[in-house]
């Protein structure tokens, strides 16, 4: 195809950071929700955007506002690709979810320039360019959604400049619920402390280190167990999430592990399977909307057409 190709259409699922203890560090590439996102070469120069599906009418299509602008932005210019392109995103992801909205849009057009433009980027650089989309969303380029949306699994940012990205691949099913609420990420990081106890500090290192140890022993338990101790962020964020700390103490004993999604309001939960259907009745009855779904394998080309 070469350089005939027009449009390349990728599937960009949502992702689920920090899973507890792993704050800016942690990510899970669920398989549901997922936006589709088509990057089209066009006749005019520079970048179109079009948005449709949910909540499509808040989210802006200016290119230095859009997560997938800024990042199409970026890429263009570094590679000196001169042509116009039209980028069209279709929302599955809810902007505000804690589920990774903004970043399966950058995540997604960042795989899509790549393939139309035959970049042959590797998947670190292309988290690197992605990552620029989350400062318009929440303030700052935390790259915890972006890695696994891109990498797939789990994934973990060990540093920031130059951005170093460990990945795990896993199996695993999660329950999410969504409350119908939306919290802006930006502002559940404002709220957070910027210096911690040390007493904090002990407490989420030891969980986040059995976190991993546990995922290379296959031992969900443990790996749910220690997601559930956060002691730093959850805590302050519990509060914007009506219900939320109610409805964990009651179900603790039911699922291997409870916890914000990002910057909430979802939460992820991972299901015992001989209470999955208790559990799940009663997140929609308090919440509403929930999704069954596994752990993601990350952004897949679905069409390049000519
Ligand atoms: N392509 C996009 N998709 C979703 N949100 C976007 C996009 N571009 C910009 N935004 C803005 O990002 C914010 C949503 O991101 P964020 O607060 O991080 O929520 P989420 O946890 O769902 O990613 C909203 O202000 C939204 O208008
Ligand atoms: N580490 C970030 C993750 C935000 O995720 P999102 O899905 O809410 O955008 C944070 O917790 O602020």
């Amino acid at each position: 195809m070469g350089d005939k190709m027009r449009k390349v259409t990728v599937r960009s699922p949502a992702t689920s950071a920090n899973l507890g203890p792993g704050f800016d560090v942690f990510g899970l590439c669920l398989d549901e929700p997922y936006d589709i996102v088509s990057v089209e070469k066009m006749e005019e120069n520079g970048i179109k955007i079009v948005v449709e599906g949910e909540k499509s009418e808040e989210i802006p299509t200016e290119p230095d506002k859009n997560t997938a602008g800024v990042v199409a932005k970026a890429m263009m210019k570094d590679f000196n690709i001169k042509e116009g392109i039209k980028i069209h995103i279709t929302k599955g992801i809810k902007p505000g979810s804690g589920l990774g909205s903004s970043s399966a849009s950058s995540a997604g057009v960042a795989v899509a320039i790549n393939e139309l433009f035959n970049l042959n980027l590797p998947k670190l650089k292309l988290v690197e360019y992605a990552a620029l989309g989350e400062g318009v969303a929440a303030g700052s380029p935390h790259a915890d959604n972006v890695a696994p949306a891109i990498f797939g699994g789990f994934t973990m940012v060990t540093n920031y400049n130059p951005l170093e990205i460990l990945h795990i691949p896993v199996e695993m099913n999660v329950l999410i619920a969504l409350p119908d609420i939306q919290i802006s990420t930006k502002e559940a990081r404002e709220i957070l402390p910027k210096k911690i106890e040390m007493e904090d500090m002990i407490n989420n290192v030891g969980k986040a280190c059995g976190m991993v140890y546990s995922l290379f022993r296959n031992d969900i338990e443990l790996f749910g167990k220690y997601m559930m101790v956060d002691k730093v962020v959850e805590p302050r964020r519990a509060k914007l999430i009506p219900k939320y700390e109610e409805v964990k103490e009651k179900v603790k004993d039911k699922v291997y592990g409870i916890t914000i999604s990002g910057a909430g309001p979802a939460i992820i939960s991972i299901p015992k399977k001989e209470h999955l259907l208790e559990v799940k009745e009663l997140f929609e009855e308090v919440w509403g909307r929930v999704y069954y779904t596994k752990v993601g394998n990350g952004v897949s080309v679905l069409e390049k057409d000519d």
